[in-house]
């Protein structure tokens, strides 16, 4: 951009509603008419429940006030069709709580992909149910660190300060990165469409706890893992992302849990992009996960 040309600022708007005809002239048309450029849209329509689902990227001339004035003309037009929406500025990177238990594996990726400027995060804290010693050697890069240890007892206690930290923060989504405890249904209602878990398994196979051992003792040929939203039903949340990989006859549990640490890693990344980036939309049990 040179000295003279105007500033202008991204943004990407998410959408689901009944279908109907006119939606997306509808919506082209308001884009059209503040002066926007789409730069990028994608839909879909789920005729069995009879829904219309859509992602546009548009940029338009950047202005003070300018988010405000564009909810105000779309939540206009989403009234007309009953749409769910949301409206992300690109500029802004969504501000992340990670939560982590013993294994800091998906953790480091995480803050790898965020130093390096691949993922378009802020993170606003760690917490982690054991203590920092247990991840003395991870360098945090300055992101305070919340020991909030748990114990059936203590898990109300806990989980409100959980809240009040997601709150205080601003939190927009929690990523549980091997976060090795249960969020009780209230927790997960408060969080619900903005909080990730990485399930060591090819969902729906395996639920719960120690899945790698599930799957020696059921000799698989295949290890996955699993991005999706928490929800309180353990595991069930909806699909964001999946990876698999083979193993053999040969390889021991700990050999699965090897191989799977790279399956979570890059499946966990993927989603958190997919999420920030408002690809993923809910779809009822479901996503629908817009290309990238
Ligand atoms: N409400 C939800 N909470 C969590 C979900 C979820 O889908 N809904 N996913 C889990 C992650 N997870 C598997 O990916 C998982 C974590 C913990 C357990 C479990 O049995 N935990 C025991 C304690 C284990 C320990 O202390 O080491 C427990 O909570 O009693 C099973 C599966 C994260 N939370």
């Amino acid at each position: 951009m040179t000295r003279d040309t105007p500033a202008r600022s991204t943004f990407i708007l998410t959408l689901d509603c009944p279908n109907r005809p006119g939606i997306v002239a509808g919506i082209s048309t308001r884009l059209f008419e503040l002066g926007a450029n789409i730069a990028d849209a994608q839909q879909y329509d789920d005729t069995g429940q009879d829904r219309f689902f859509m992602r546009v990227v548009f940029d338009i001339a950047a202005a003070d006030g300018l988010a405000g004035r564009l909810e105000a003309e779309i939540g206009a037009l989403a009234a007309q069709f009953a749409m769910r929406w949301t409206l992300s500025d690109t500029a802004r990177p969504a501000r992340v709580l990670l939560l982590v238990s013993k294994f800091d594996h998906c953790l480091v990726d995480l803050l790898y992909r965020w130093r390096i400027g691949e993922l378009a995060i802020a993170p606003v804290g760690i917490v982690s149910n054991h203590p920092r010693t247990l991840h003395a050697d991870v360098d945090f890069h300055g992101i305070p660190f919340h020991h909030l240890p748990v114990t059936p007892q203590t898990r109300a206690a806990q989980e409100e300060e959980i809240w009040q930290l997601v709150q205080s923060t601003g939190t927009e989504l929690v990523v549980l990165a091997r976060y090795m405890q249960i969020l009780s249904d209230g927790l997960a209602r408060k969080l619900a469409g903005r909080c990730i878990n990485i399930h060591h398994s090819f969902l729906p196979g395996f639920k719960g706890a120690r899945p790698y051992h599930q799957a020696f003792e059921r000799g698989v040929k295949l290890i996955g893992a699993t991005a999706h939203y928490v929800t309180g039903d353990l595991d069930e949340g909806p699909i964001i992302e999946q990876d698999v990989e083979r193993i053999s006859h040969a390889d021991t549990p700990e050999d699965l849990i090897r191989k799977g640490r790279d399956i979570e890693r890059r499946v966990l990344a993927r989603a958190v992009r997919i999420h920030v980036e408002r690809r993923a939309l809910p779809n009822g049990r479901k996503t629908v996960v817009f290309g990238h």
